[in-house]
């Protein structure tokens, strides 16, 4: 049997995949390991390979087959645009995508003012004012820490991932406008879901399911 290889999250979604898996009697007990260095495991058992990897990384591995099956946020999926199937929203990992500044930039966003915004998202930032808002933005690129822009002056605005909305509290901010929910997703290589049609499936009916008996 041919192994299915799995490319999971790293970070905050790899807990409650791993959680989700096991439910379906999908264990991977060695992944746990925090102090291990090693990358892949194998559970020769029911033919599967998993690694973990950058959110980004994620659908990249997934296009070029080097996974079969990947879990990754919905914001990742739409920033790299890959060519995946995206078959299952997890119910898990649940944010939303949001525009925020200081509460006084409302005014400059509502009047389509040339504004900067700051975000690790550009992709997702470029499409929601250019071609939703039809508004003329500056997009500058940043890798972490968005929160900061604002608050130095780098930019008017930032296009980021809102949860529990503390982070924004704590630093004077607050939500501007909603770009899109988001949860992690199940997404699939096309020719994985032809050639394993089968056990892909089956994989995807035992998880909704599961997740309707959640
Ligand atoms: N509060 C949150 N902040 C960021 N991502 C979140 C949050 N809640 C849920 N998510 C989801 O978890 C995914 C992965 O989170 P991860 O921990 O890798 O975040 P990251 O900050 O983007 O990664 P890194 O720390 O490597 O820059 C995100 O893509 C998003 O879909
Ligand atoms: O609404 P909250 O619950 O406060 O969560 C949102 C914050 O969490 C994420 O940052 P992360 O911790 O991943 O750090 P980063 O900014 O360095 O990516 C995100 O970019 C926000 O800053």
């Amino acid at each position: 049997m041919r192994y299915l290889t799995f490319a999971l999250t790293k970070g905050r979604l790899a807990s409650k995949t791993l959680d989700m898996l096991e439910k379906l009697g999908i264990t991977c007990d060695e992944m746990k390991d925090k102090n291990s260095r090693k990358l892949i495991f194998t559970n020769e058992e029911l033919g599967l390979r998993f690694f973990l990897a950058k959110g980004p990384d994620v659908p990249t591995y997934v296009e070029y087959g080097a996974a079969d099956i990947g879990v990754v946020g919905k914001d990742t999926i739409i920033e790299e645009g890959r060519k995946v199937h995206e078959v299952l929203d997890l119910g898990f990992g649940k944010c939303r995508m949001c525009v925020c500044g200081r509460e006084e930039t409302a005014e400059k966003l509502q009047h389509h003012e040339l504004i900067r915004v700051a975000t690790k998202y550009p992709n997702i930032a470029k499409d929601y004012f250019y071609n939703k808002k039809h508004q003329t933005v500056e997009i500058v690129k940043l890798n972490g820490s968005i929160e900061l822009a604002p608050i130095v002056g780098l930019s008017e605005v930032i296009v980021d991932i809102v949860e529990t909305g503390s982070t924004l509290k704590e630093n004077g901010l607050v939500v501007l406008e909603e770009v899109c929910p988001l949860s992690a997703r199940m997404i699939v290589n096309p020719v994985s879901m032809r050639m394993e049609n089968d056990r892909i499936k089956e994989l995807i009916t035992n998880l909704r399911n599961l997740l309707r008996e959640e």
